[in-house]
């Protein structure tokens, strides 16, 4: 990673792995989310693994909980463990169900090998690593989605309001609460990523840039679920 002297240390990640970033980003599966254009049973596909995901993103930050040396991070890890657990689960579970997914099915499905890959990715780099290397790991996921619904609300293909299925999924993504936490998230790494020397910044580079590849993944999941 070449730091540059003008932009936040996060930022000089994102720019070390822009291409990964931007094929994230702009992904054909979010292209025709902003349009209203995916398959339905693509996004059926993604929601259902999407379920498998927020299993083991749950336990990630509860490694993180595991991985804390301060009362402050370990009190960001539990509470970002309580969010998943007592709230997002409970919207998926709901949004599966109008999109004709029920509970029972969730608890009963196959994990796709991309799931598998990302999210023991996650794990193993917060196992292997400290609490750094584990928000690196997450990165992508956390403040990606934030991206991702920036990236759809500009875009002049878009449609907005009842006329795309897919308005409540991008309103979520797009709301205040959302890109409030992914800007926490972006702090928190600032102030991480500060300091840090040029080998442990490369080390941490290549888990960013590998997230973001398994993060593509788990789109074209979707689009070749259809
Ligand atoms: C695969 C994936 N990546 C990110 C997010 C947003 N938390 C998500 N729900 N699923």
């Amino acid at each position: 990673m070449t730091p540059s002297s003008d932009s936040t240390p996060f930022a000089s990640l994102l720019v070390c792995c822009a291409p990964e970033w931007n094929a994230y980003c702009q992904h054909e599966f979010v292209r025709r989310l902003a349009d209203g254009t995916l398959p339905p049973e693509a996004f059926r596909h993604y929601l259902r693994q999407d379920y498998l995901f927020l299993v083991h993103f749950a336990r990630a930050w509860g490694l993180a909980v595991y991985k804390s040396r301060t009362m402050a991070e370990l009190r960001q890890g539990l509470d970002s463990l309580k969010a998943i657990v007592d709230l997002e689960m409970d919207l998926h579970v709901g949004y599966c169900a109008r999109w004709g997914i029920p509970e029972a099915e969730l608890e009963t499905l196959p994990e796709a090998s991309e799931t598998m890959a990302y999210t023991r990715y996650v794990l193993d780099a917060g196992l292997r690593g400290d609490l750094l290397d584990l928000h690196v790991a997450l990165a992508p996921c956390l403040v990606g989605y934030a991206d991702i619904a920036r990236w759809i609300e500009a875009q002049a293909f878009t449609v907005r309001g009842p006329a795309n299925p897919y308005e409540d999924w991008i309103a979520m993504y797009a709301s205040d609460e959302f890109q409030a936490a992914a800007q926490a998230e972006r702090d928190w790494l600032d102030a991480r990523l500060a300091g840090q020397n040029a080998e442990r910044l490369d080390g941490l580079t290549a888990t960013f840039r590998d997230a973001i590849r398994l993060e593509i993944d788990f789109w074209q999941m979707g689009l070749d679920g259809a």
